[in-house]
């Protein structure tokens, strides 16, 4: 059985859009299946996590943006239910990262043709000392995850996402952090050795290359089990941070002297002052987190085309 999530919210209604076309066709009324769309923040997370508790023969369609796989990832938990994702968000880096960024409706064909499976591998992370959650695409502290809250947070999203200008939000809320931003002194355990890092602006751990829509943050992460890409930009002036962001789309702002590239198991990053986070997105503060990747996979259908 096939159960569809769709968040109506999702890219200003993109993937509602996608799955009024995809509800007509004679293929999907073919098939044994139930869709829900997603009425609040947290529903994609309550119905994945109704299905693990019988999983089998059962294949989740999620049709939205990161903010819905990163719910229905953490709704499965440890259960292996088949996911297949349709892109219908405004940034879609998952899609990116997992190969997916292709029409609907060749996408939904793939899904009933195959029956391979691919692992991705997702990554855990613990705020303070709360529960650890996973996280699909990027967790990351500092610079970045201030923008993000403050892109959120503004009047000017919504407004620029619906003349199809959402990136022009990031762009207007850099420049906001910019000007008051204040680098962080943190302190790092990477794979047991420990590191002071002064005037650092930003920490990022990324499954992928794919970040704040097409971005390649770390343009050779692969995604692949128990190791974890960093990136780490620390101790660079504010017009050299500016010069960067403009070369992160390439991902040529890895030559730069200031941004350090690493891989580890397991990240470990202290703070004495409350630091942002973006989590796939989703903004918060903490003072210490523990990042590693999860031991189990999640599925995925049909990413590669034959
Ligand atoms: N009915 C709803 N009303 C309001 N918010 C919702 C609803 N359903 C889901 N959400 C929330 O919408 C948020 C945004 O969804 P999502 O991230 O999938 O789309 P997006 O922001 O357009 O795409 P992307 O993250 O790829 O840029 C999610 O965090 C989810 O919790």
């Amino acid at each position: 059985m096939y159960i569809f999530i769709i968040n109506p919210k999702a890219g200003n209604g993109r993937a509602s859009r996608i799955f009024s076309r995809l509800k007509k066709s004679k293929l999907y009324q073919s098939l044994d299946c139930i869709y829900y769309y997603t009425s609040y923040p947290g529903h994609a997370l309550e119905i994945a996590r109704r299905f693990s508790i019988e999983p089998n023969g059962k294949s989740i369609i999620v049709i939205g943006g990161d903010g819905t796989i990163h719910e229905v990832v953490n709704g499965l938990g440890s259960v292996q239910i088949p996911v297949g994702f349709i892109p219908g968000g405004s940034g879609n880096d998952f899609a990116r990262g997992i190969g997916a960024y292709d029409h609907p409706k060749t996408l939904f064909e793939r899904f009933l043709r195959t029956e391979d499976r691919e692992s991705f591998w997702i990554g855990d992370y613990q705020l303070n000392h709360n529960q650890p959650n996973k996280y699909v695409n990027s967790i990351g502290f500092g610079f970045d995850a201030q923008i993000v809250h403050k892109a959120n947070h503004s009047l000017y999203k919504k407004a620029l996402n619906s003349i199809r200008l959402g990136k022009l939000t990031y762009i207007v809320a850099l420049i906001q952090v910019l000007i008051d931003f204040k680098p962080m002194d943190i302190e790092l355990e990477i794979d047991r050795e420990k590191y002071s890092i002064k005037k650092c602006w930003m920490v990022t751990i990324a499954n992928h290359p794919y970040y704040g829509g097409g971005m390649k943050i770390i343009p050779k992460a692969i995604n692949q089990p128990e190791k974890i890409p960093i990136l780490i930009i620390h101790n660079i002036s504010k017009w050299k941070v500016l010069a960067l962001f403009l070369t992160v789309f390439k991902g040529t702002h890895v030559k730069f002297k200031e941004v350090e590239i690493l891989e580890a198991s397991q990240l470990t990053i202290g703070s004495h002052l409350d630091m942002y986070v973006q989590i796939d997105g989703e903004t918060t503060t903490c003072r210490t987190a523990k990042i590693k990747k999860n031991n189990i996979p999640l599925s995925i259908i049909g990413t590669k085309s034959e």
